[in-house]
């Protein structure tokens, strides 16, 4: 949160250069305040344990939140039930002509099939071109951030050969970042997938900038030049746990899996993995949604300040 000092404090210069957020008095008097909307589109198969993850992120800050559930009404889920779906998500046709502060599109398992092959392709499209007009800030999370790159930039994903399995450090590229303040030098996250997206794509397209990457699993954070859209590689939001049930479950399946990097105590999958991107993820997720959200986003957000 931005912190409240005397119009003309000399510390607010010094503060302001170290890139704290400081907001002076006639700005904090006229700053309206109200509950932020934030719409969460998932397409995880497991929607339960996302929602968890997402809601104990973006719950840790001093904001309000409005969370609306979203599902792609062209898919049918097998994973989570109709009556989960019913009672607790909404469809984009029923929040079409709503403004929103925020939007979170979630990865999903289907990274293997060209975009336009995914069954809820041509709706995604439709809400990723809509969060362009309605929508302050939008973050997209590992296979969605590879949709969104794909379909707002044209930036492709490409295979790996082994899959990118592990928690990995990660460093940061640029300085005086609003989504990157308060980041250690080096800093931990899970990655877990089979496709990339690569540098020189990104570098290809002047809108975009890469904020984050590690040497061994490449790109991490790219955002566009006005903070609108956030495309994050990883799994920061992924519990304590979620890397071992992945390989346990291709394990059990009889796949060719490799135990995932930096993650079992002296890499020892019978012994219980401990987090390291804990601190990480709660910080990414308040920075963007302070920083690209609240201070972005208009007080009359339903007056539709985007059109
Ligand atoms: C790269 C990233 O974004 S990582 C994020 C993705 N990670 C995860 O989903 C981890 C958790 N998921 C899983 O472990 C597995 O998907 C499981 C165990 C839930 C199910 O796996 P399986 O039984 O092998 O596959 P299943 O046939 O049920 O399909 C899995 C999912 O793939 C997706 N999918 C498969 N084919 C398609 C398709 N043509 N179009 C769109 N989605 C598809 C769906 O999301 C489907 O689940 P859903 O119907 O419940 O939404
Ligand atoms: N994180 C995913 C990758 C699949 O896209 C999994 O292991 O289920």
């Amino acid at each position: 949160m931005p912190i409240k000092v005397p119009d003309h404090l000399p510390a607010r210069e010094i503060l302001a250069e170290e890139n704290i957020f400081v907001m002076d008095e006639s700005r904090a008097y006229h700053q309206d305040i109200r509950p932020l909307r934030i719409a969460i589109l998932n397409l995880m198969p497991t929607k339960e344990t996302t929602e968890t993850q997402l809601l104990r992120l973006i719950g840790n800050t001093p904001l309000q939140i409005e969370v609306v559930l979203l599902h792609p009404a062209t898919h049918v889920s097998k994973n989570t039930s109709a009556e989960h779906l019913e009672m607790f998500y909404k469809t984009f046709d029923e929040i079409e002509d709503q403004w929103y502060d925020g939007l979170i599109i979630t990865g999903a398992p289907v990274e293997h099939m060209p975009f336009e092959d995914v069954n809820y392709w041509e709706e995604l499209t439709r809400i990723m071109d809509w969060s362009k007009r309605r929508v302050t800030s939008t973050l997209h999370i590992c296979w969605g951030s590879q949709a969104g790159l794909y379909h707002h930039y044209g930036v492709p994903k490409h295979d790996v050969d082994k899959k990118i399995f592990g928690v990995f450090p990660h460093t940061t590229e640029k300085q005086n970042v609003p989504l990157l303040r308060g980041f250690d030098e080096l800093f931990f996250v899970p990655q877990s997938r089979h496709t990339e997206v690569r540098r020189e794509d990104i570098e290809k397209v002047p809108e975009l900038v890469i904020l984050s990457e590690s040497d061994e699993s490449g790109i991490y954070l790219v955002a566009s030049k006005d903070g609108k859209q956030v495309f994050v590689s990883g799994h920061s939001e992924y519990d304590p746990l979620t890397l071992k049930w992945e390989y346990d479950r291709d394990v059990s399946k009889g796949m060719d899996i490799e135990v995932p990097v930096n993650y079992f105590p002296n890499n020892d999958p019978s012994r219980l993995p401990r987090s390291s991107w804990r601190a990480h993820a709660n910080l990414l997720f308040s920075n963007w949604l302070n920083y690209y959200v609240y201070q972005e986003t208009p007080y009359d957000i339903d007056m539709g300040a985007y059109i």
